[in-house]
């Protein structure tokens, strides 16, 4: 297995009094496609921001190969609506780019029609385009993105999707992502994380879905998830996930992480 792009390793992330991320560890190679799943409030955004350098753990460790490009896909972008202010231009801020790479950007993105056009004028689809190509001008090892599709109806976020992974075959990159969507990013993902404070278990998608952790988080049907999937097991679990100290399940490529609090 080729070595991380980044790792961290038993992370704990305090915001003021509060305990945002416990005993967090995971890394990302080149090339995959990794999903974050979790309830509000379950640390999702702080373990993206930890991971971009935005907040420091308080605990445990964070490495890096050295010089690594991170590219980053906000859940949401304010633009002053009385702002005149094109794609072209936005790309530039804060750095100036030229135009070839802007061009090229906008291209791996899948937004090149939309260079001249005002920020405010354009869909949620095509904003999020723009958010893209703006985290693709510095040639990503990783790309971040949280919550990419908020607000985007179930075509266009596929739609989205899908240009992510053109992205990274053609990039190599890594790919961590937040969703809400569970049906699609399950389908579009190698390997996802289910986050409440603490990892309480990751696989590929389908193991996770039918793990009792995942479950007693999410249920067996939320948004049709599930039904993507023929492991059900008959588990009835509704206690929180965060209690859920010793379950394992029987496929390895699910690990299933107890709470050492
Ligand atoms: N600036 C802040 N000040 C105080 N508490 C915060 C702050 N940011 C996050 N938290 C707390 O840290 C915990 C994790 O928040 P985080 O935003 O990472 O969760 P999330 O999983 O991304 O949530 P959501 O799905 O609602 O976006 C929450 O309990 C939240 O209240």
């Amino acid at each position: 297995m080729s070595k991380p792009l980044i790792a961290l390793k038993n992370v704990c992330v305090h915001i003021g009094a509060k305990v945002a991320l416990h005993d967090v560890s995971l890394s990302l190679t080149s090339g995959e496609i990794v999903t974050v799943v979790g309830p509000n409030g379950s640390g999702k955004s702080t373990l993206l921001r930890t991971l971009i350098g935005a907040l420091k753990p308080t605990g445990g460790t964070l490495t890096h190969r050295p010089n690594l490009r991170i590219g980053y896909v906000p859940q949401k972008l304010h633009i002053d609506p009385t702002l005149p202010l094109t794609v072209r231009r936005f790309l530039s801020l804060p750095q100036r780019v030229s135009d070839d790479v802007a061009q090229k950007a906008l291209q791996d993105a899948g937004a090149e029609a939309l260079e001249h056009q005002q920020m405010t004028s354009l869909s949620g689809g095509q904003f999020q385009r723009v958010l893209l190509a703006r985290a693709l001008l510095n040639r990503p090892h990783i790309l971040i993105l949280d919550e990419a599709t908020q607000g985007l109806d179930q075509p266009g976020s596929a739609d989205f999707y899908a240009q992510i992974e053109r992205v990274r075959q053609q990039f190599g990159c890594a790919v961590l992502m937040v969703s809400h969507e569970l049906h699609v990013v399950m389908a579009a993902s190698d390997r996802v994380i289910c986050l409440n404070g603490h990892i309480c278990c990751e696989g590929a998608p389908e193991t996770v879905a039918s793990a009792p952790e995942y479950r007693a988080l999410f249920g067996s049907g939320t948004h049709g998830a599930l039904a993507l999937y023929r492991h059900e097991h008959s588990h009835t679990h509704d206690e929180n996930c965060a209690h859920d100290h010793n379950h394992h399940h029987a496929d390895d490529q699910t690990h299933a992480h107890g709470d050492h609090t």
